[in-house]
């Protein structure tokens, strides 16, 4: 594998206000990584600085070795798919996946081969001679990616392609763009702000936050090793309960103002440098085992006790809203403990993320 899009120390304003603070990414060929945040983050800015609509005031943007920091954008060798497809209603789908081609002047020979194959890829073969005005929402953004994919771009960029789409048909939309980006081998940058796209759609995702990058690393990494408690926190864990820590010979135990201090194995205490302090735990709601209070604790847990508040079945399991002294956290489990039944929360300690304060 070899860097194919390199970015380093890109600043980016929007007159005096900084958005993007010396973000440095190295994209692979064939990859598709996306950028994932919060609303104003900073990812379109990042994805449009890549595909030259917005000026970077520092730093470098190199595709396949080139230096396209300050080269216009339609000199870049990019494609860029838009949320709101930014087609041509009142052409067919054939004529939308022509437009790039007919601008670069391609024979008509060319163009005609070019656009069935796209169509064929896409399986939109039938489609077309039908005016995007009468293709479904989800046909409409393969037509887009169409268009994209026609010209043979080095690098496709994607801003939000599914958040038109309605859930159902987005779920499978999403398989498709994927398996098409791989098919072709083609590199991606891709813009969301839903977890579940990234993860699905991605080999890397960019986790931003306030213009930063706060990680990068593969779905499984972000999920399983948040490396800052934003990461967590948008990775999807919900409960969180502040903790003080203090290392000894014997390793570092951790305590709260509910239960028992539990120490953790030598590995589980995420990089914590300091000898004691404050801190956040974090765990996900599947990660804790729900068992009636009583239960002999398990080994290297980290166990809270309480009461049922509120039990809801989001399919599959049934997610148990559990009150504990001042707090309430969410926890899954098989089966349905009643309401108001007391519970004992136990938390494995190499599922638990721990961050200093
Ligand atoms: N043209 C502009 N002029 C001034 N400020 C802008 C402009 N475009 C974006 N911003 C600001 O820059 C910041 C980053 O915006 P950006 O659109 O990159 O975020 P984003 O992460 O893509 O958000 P969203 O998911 O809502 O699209 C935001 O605070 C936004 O208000």
């Amino acid at each position: 594998m070899s860097v194919f899009l390199q970015i380093e120390n890109l600043s980016v304003s929007y007159g005096a206000v900084r958005v993007l603070h010396g973000t440095s990414l190295s994209v692979e060929k064939g990859e598709l990584v996306a950028l994932l945040g919060a609303s104003g983050c900073g990812k379109t800015t990042l994805l449009r600085t890549i595909s030259g609509f917005i000026e970077a005031e520092k730093g470098q943007i190199r595709l396949e070795g080139e230096d396209i920091t300050f080269q216009p954008p339609e000199k870049r060798d990019t494609a860029m798919v838009f949320q709101s497809y930014a087609l041509w209603p009142h052409m067919t789908a054939f004529e939308n996946i022509a437009y790039g081609l007919r601008l670069r002047k391609k024979s008509k020979a060319e163009i005609t081969k070019t656009v069935s194959d796209t169509l064929d890829l896409l399986g939109l073969s039938e489609f077309g001679d039908r005016l995007v005005a009468n293709l479904s929402g989800g046909q409409r953004q393969r037509v887009a990616l169409g268009r994209a994919l026609a010209v043979n771009p080095s690098l496709l960029l994607l801003d939000e392609p599914l958040s038109n789409l309605d859930a159902r048909i987005r779920q499978h939309v999403r398989h498709e763009i994927k398996a098409i980006q791989n098919r072709l081998g083609i590199t991606a940058v891709m813009v969301t702000h839903d977890r579940e796209e990234a993860m699905v759609m991605a080999d890397r995702i960019v986790v931003m936050n306030k213009g930063k990058i706060e990680q990068i690393g593969s779905p499984e990494e972000l999920y399983n090793r948040p490396a800052t408690a934003f990461v967590a926190d948008f990775m999807g864990a919900d409960n969180q309960i502040s903790v003080e820590w203090r290392k000894d010979k014997n390793g570092c135990q951790i305590s709260s103002v509910y239960g028992e201090p539990v120490a953790l194995k030598s590995g589980e205490e995420n990089g914590l440098s300091a000898p004691a302090g404050k801190g956040t735990l974090f765990f996900r709601s599947e990660a804790a085992m729900l068992v009636e209070a009583g239960t002999q604790p398990a080994e290297n847990s980290f166990v809270l006790k309480g009461k049922v508040e509120q039990i809801t079945y989001p399919g599959g399991f049934y997610r148990h809203a559990v009150r504990v002294g001042e707090q309430t956290f969410l926890v899954d489990h098989g089966a349905a403990f009643g309401q108001g039944a007391m519970v004992h929360l136990e938390i494995p300690t190499h599922r638990v993320h721990l961050f200093a304060a």
